[in-house]
C-alpha cells in the first residue's frame, strides 16, 4: 500500500528525506493552494504537512476521507482546527523542539533591533539621509525585561538576556519558585511583569486564554516608554490597543514578527515609526527549517506505518517504554470491546474498565482508548480510532469510568471490561497468558479459556443432556468445522453457556436453524 502525502507550505528539502526515503509514500508538493483548491485535493491523501500559513480549516478536515495526520513543521497549532482533527479521528503532530533556538535568536534581534532603532537608521540610510540625531537608541544593560510564557523559547530568550545584563522577570503558570531560581529571573504575576517591565516579550501560544492578553487595561498599567515584542503569535497583543498605546506616547517602541491576519502588509501598525517588524520569520532559517522537518517527517513515516508517534498533539504521547509494556495488551483491549458489542442490545450508557495485577503498575489510558475503540468501531465504522473514541464515547454520553483493583487468583494480569444499557449489564475479562498471547478468561459470571481471534459463537442455554451434541451434529450437516469448544455453568441443570470456535461465520440461516433447538435461548454470531 502506497500513502499519499501532500505538503501544501515551503518545507526544507533536505528535512523532507525521511518521506522521500519511505518505499510506501508518495510525496506531492502544491504550496500556495487556495482553500477551495486544498479542499477538493485533500480527498486523495493519508497526510497533509504544513507551516503557518496553510490553514487547516473543519471544512477541509471533513472533506478528507483518507487523512490520517496532519503534520505541522513547527510549534503554534493555531492554524489547524484541532476539534475538528479529533472529531474526524486524525492525529496532528507537531515539531516542538526544532525551532527554539532560531525563534529565540529572532526574539533577541528584534529586542536589540527595537532598542537601537536599527531597522529605522537603515531604511534612512537606504534613502540617503545620514541622520544621527533620530535614531538615539537605549541600552539594555540594567533594564527589566518581562517575559509573559516561560516555556521552550522564553526561557531561552530569558537567558540570553541575561547575557546582556538585564534582570528578568517571568510569568507561565507552570513557573515554580525553584525553576525560576534556577533560571535566575524574578517571576510574579502577569501584572507584576507588566507592571515592572521596560521591554515586554510574549511568548505564549495563542489559545482561548492568551488571545488579548496584553490589551488596553495591560497598557495602561506599563510604565511609560514601555518597549514590546511579540515574535509568538498575533492575537496574543491587541493591536489596536498597542496603536492607540504608541500613538498616545505610553509605548515608546514595538517589534513584531507575527500579526493577527497574515501576510499583513496592509497594516495600520506598519504605518507608524516606532514599529519594527518581519514577517513571521522566527523560524526561518536553514537550522530550524531542516529540523522541523525531519521531526514531523519522521513522525508521519511512524504513523502511517507503525501507528505511533512522538510528538501528537491532540492525543496524549505514550512514552517508548511504557509502549514497550502495554503493547501486548492492545489486541486483547480492542478484542474484549469488540466481543462486548454482540452482547449487548441497547443503547451503551456506562463502560467500566479495571486493571488488575501487573496492569496497576502502568499507565493504562491507551488501553482504555483502545477498549473504548473497539466497543464503538463495529456500529460507527473504521473511522474511530486512538484518537477520537474517547470523544466520540463522550458525545454519546457514554460514562467511562476506569480503575484499578487487586487481581483474582492465578492471573498475573487481568482487564475487566463491564458495560451497562438501561436494561443489561455485561461484562467480560481477559489476560495476557506468558507466552500463550491473549486470551478471554471470563465472560459474565462463566469462566472460560478462549482465543479473542476469529469466528465464535456464543450460546446461551439450559444445561441439559445432549445439548452440546446436537449444536455440534447441525453445524457438521452444514459443513462448519468447530475448532474449539468452551462451556461453563452457573450450577447443575441450571443456565449455560457455549462458546464455539468455528472455521466459518454463521450465515442467518444457520443461526436460525441452531435456534430451532429449545434448550438454546440466545444466540450470538460473532467475528473478532
Ligand atoms: N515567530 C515564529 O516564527 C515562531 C513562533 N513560535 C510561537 O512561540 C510560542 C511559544 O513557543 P514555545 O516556547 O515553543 O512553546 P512552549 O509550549 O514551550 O511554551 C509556551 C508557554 O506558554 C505558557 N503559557 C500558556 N498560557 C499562558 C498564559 N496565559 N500566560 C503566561 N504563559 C502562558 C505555557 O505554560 C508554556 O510554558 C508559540 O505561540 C509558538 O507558536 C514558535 C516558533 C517560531
Ligand atoms: O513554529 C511556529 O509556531 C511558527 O510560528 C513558525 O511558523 P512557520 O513554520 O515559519 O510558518
Amino acid at each position: 500500500m502506497t500513502f499519499k502525502v501532500l505538503i501544501s507550505d515551503p518545507l526544507s528539502e533536505d528535512g523532507i528525506k525521511p518521506l522521500r526515503e519511505a518505499d510506501n509514500i508518495q510525496v506531492d508538493i502544491d504550496t500556495g493552494l487556495s482553500p477551495d483548491e486544498l479542499t477538493e485535493k485533500i480527498g486523495e491523501y493519508d497526510a497533509l504537512l504544513v507551516r503557518s500559513q496553510t490553514k487547516v480549516t473543519r471544512d477541509i478536515i471533513s472533506q478528507a476521507s483518507k487523512l490520517k495526520i496532519i503534520g505541522r513543521a513547527g510549534v503554534g497549532v493555531d492554524n489547524i482546527d484541532l476539534s475538528a482533527a479529533t472529531e474526524y479521528g486524525v492525529i496532528v503532530v507537531n515539531a516542538p523542539d526544532g525551532n527554539t533556538n532560531s525563534a529565540a535568536e529572532h526574539t533577541v534581534a528584534m529586542l536589540m533591533s527595537l532598542a537601537r532603532k536599527i531597522p529605522q537608521a537603515f531604511l534612512a540610510l537606504k534613502n540617503g539621509k545620514w541622520d544621527r540625531k533620530t535614531h538615539v537608541g537605549v541600552e539594555l544593560k540594567g533594564k527589566t525585561l518581562g517575559v509573559v510564557g516561560m516555556g521552550r523559547i522564553g526561557a531561552e530568550v530569558a537567558a540570553r538576556a541575561k547575557g546582556q545584563r538585564m534582570n528578568v522577570i517571568a510569568y507561565d503558570p507552570f513557573l515554580t519558585k525553584e525553576r525560576a531560581d534556577k533560571l535566575g529571573v524574578d517571576f510574579g504575576s502577569v501584572e507584576d511583569v507588566i507592571v515592572a517591565s521596560d521591554f515586554i516579550t510574549v511568548h505564549t501560544p495563542l489559545i482561548k486564554e492568551t488571545k488579548h492578553l496584553i490589551n488596553k487595561d495591560a497598557f495602561a498599567k506599563m510604565k511609560d516608554g514601555v518597549r514590546i515584542i511579540n515574535c509568538a503569535r498575533g492575537g496574543i497583543i491587541d493591536e489596536d490597543a498597542l496603536y492607540d498605546a504608541i500613538k498616545s506616547g505610553k509605548v515608546a517602541g514595538a517589534a513584531l514578527d507575527v500579526f493577527e491576519e497574515e501576510p499583513a502588509t496592509d497594516h495600520r501598525l506598519l504605518e507608524l515609526p516606532e514599529v519594527i517588524a518581519t514577517p513571521h520569520l522566527g523560524a526561518s532559517t536553514v537550522e530550524a527549517q531542516e529540523n522541523v522537518a525531519i521531526d514531523v517527517s519522521h513522525d508521519v513515516v511512524r504513523y502511517l506505518t507503525e501507528d505511533v508517534a512522538k510528538n501528537p498533539v491532540n492525543l496524549p504521547s505514550v512514552p517508548k517504554e511504557l509502549m514497550n509494556k502495554i503493547e501486548p495488551y492492545f489486541h486483547l483491549s480492542e478484542k474484549l470491546g469488540t466481543f462486548l458489542t454482540y452482547l449487548i442490545p441497547g443503547v451503551i450508557e456506562e463502560i467500566n474498565i479495571s486493571y488488575s495485577g501487573e496492569l496497576t503498575e502502568l499507565e493504562v489510558a491507551p488501553l482504555t482508548r483502545n477498549t473504548i475503540k473497539g466497543l464503538l468501531k463495529r456500529h460507527l465504522g473504521d473511522h474511530v480510532n486512538d484518537v477520537n473514541a474517547s470523544y466520540l464515547a463522550e458525545k454519546r454520553g457514554i460514562q467511562v469510568n476506569e480503575n484499578k483493583s487487586s487481581t483474582p487468583r492465578g492471573f498475573t494480569n487481568l482487564l475487566k471490561v463491564e458495560v451497562k444499557t438501561k436494561e443489561v449489564t455485561r461484562s467480560i475479562a481477559g489476560t495476557l497468558l506468558n507466552g500463550l498471547g491473549p486470551r478471554i478468561v471470563q465472560v459474565d459470571a462463566y469462566s472460560v479459556d478462549l482465543v479473542p481471534e476469529g469466528d465464535l459463537v456464543v450460546i446461551k442455554h439450559n444445561d441439559r443432556p445432549g445439548v452440546i451434541g446436537k449444536v455440534g451434529s447441525l453445524l457438521a450437516e452444514r459443513g462448519i468445522n468447530i475448532a474449539a469448544m468452551q462451556v461453563g455453568r452457573s450450577d447443575v441443570g441450571g443456565e449455560a453457556i457455549m462458546i464455539l470456535t468455528v472455521d466459518k461465520y454463521l450465515e442467518d440461516a444457520d443461526v436460525e436453524a441452531l435456534n430451532e433447538f429449545e434448550e438454546i435461548e440466545k444466540l450470538t454470531a460473532m467475528e473478532l
